[in-house]
């Protein structure tokens, strides 16, 4: 390569290997289909600047991996075959520099009927998404980081929005009882990987999203902000979860804003607080990522 050049980014992998994995214990069978990307990073780039395929671990063949751990080991959690098949890769192939391996979870959920768990039927249910990144140098620690993504909700009131700037710009009256509406992402990252239960860290933060966003069933939690909800969610996640490094949170405001009514006479009344007009775009970004101070005991 010309002495004015090098590698900013390099690798190479199979994208969105798709497979449904069926555990049988019996009649009671279980089921986790994903789609997963690998990619491999290799100590030597004779593949890109000479045309020397001798050290490719083909992307066919990294697809065949996916279907053979799966067959041998069996699937967990989509951390568990992350950690599985990057682990693998490195001690597989010796010149593999890094193993990355994405996976995305179909949300299947086991069908309930009167109260019974059905052994062998299931019901798509995508009201949130399960994602997760595995990155492994040779030689380091993997780097794990799990998604929840794509939770819309939606309450009604325990939401405000008052005393914000002021000036010529604004138009906003101040807000003292609206409609939140949101779709939550939440992204985490792993201090350690060995001895976690990942499903129950899923379901922690599953609800904890409940417990800020919602709150309890009969009064609910309020809202004074997007960004105190995203700040109360972010602390209890690394408060209750020693596991998890930092961890962080988007929630796009979506807006509903009250239907101008008042020039109808025949809408008795001035005030409209039940009729809405749902205005997906544009919404308010709204980010931050929390994470522990270095030497934090929490
Ligand atoms: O919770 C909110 N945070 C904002 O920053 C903002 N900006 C806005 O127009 N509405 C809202 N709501």
């Amino acid at each position: 390569m010309d002495e004015n050049y090098e590698w900013v980014e390099r690798g190479y992998g199979k994208n969105s290997v798709k497979i449904l994995h069926v555990r049988r214990e019996g009649p009671v069978h279980t089921i986790k289909e994903y789609e997963v990307n690998t990619q491999l990073t290799l100590n030597t780039d004779k593949d890109y600047t000479h045309g020397d395929n001798s050290d490719i671990i083909a992307t066919d063949s990294q697809k065949n991996t996916v279907y053979i751990l799966a067959k041998n080991h069996g699937i967990t959690s989509p951390e568990d075959f992350s950690l599985l098949l990057s682990s693998h890769f490195l001690s597989k192939y010796s010149h593999v520099d890094r193993a990355k391996v994405d996976v995305e979870t179909y949300p299947w959920r086991r069908i309930v009927m009167e109260g019974k768990a059905h052994n062998h039927a299931f019901l798509f249910s995508p009201e949130v998404q399960h994602t997760c990144t595995v990155t492994q140098y040779r030689g380091g620690k993997p780097l794990l980081s799990t998604g929840l993504v794509g939770m819309r909700v939606l309450k009604t009131t325990q939401s405000a929005f008052v005393n914000f700037v002021s000036d010529e710009f604004r138009s906003l009256p101040d807000m003292e009882d609206r409609i939140f509406s949101t779709v939550v992402t939440a992204y985490w990252e792993y201090n350690r990987v060995d001895g976690v239960d990942f499903g129950k860290v899923w379901m922690t933060m599953l609800k904890l999203v409940y417990d800020k966003f919602a709150g309890p069933p009969d009064i609910g939690i309020f809202s004074p902000s997007v960004q105190n909800t995203i700040f109360l969610l972010q602390e209890a996640a690394l408060k209750v979860m020693p596991e998890i490094s930092k961890v962080q949170v988007t929630m796009p405001n979506k807006h509903y804003y009250s239907v101008d009514l008042s020039k109808f006479p025949e809408v008795g009344s001035s005030v409209n607080n039940e009729v809405f007009l749902p205005t997906d775009k544009p919404a308010g970004n709204i980010t931050a990522v929390l994470g522990r101070k270095v030497n934090s005991k929490l």
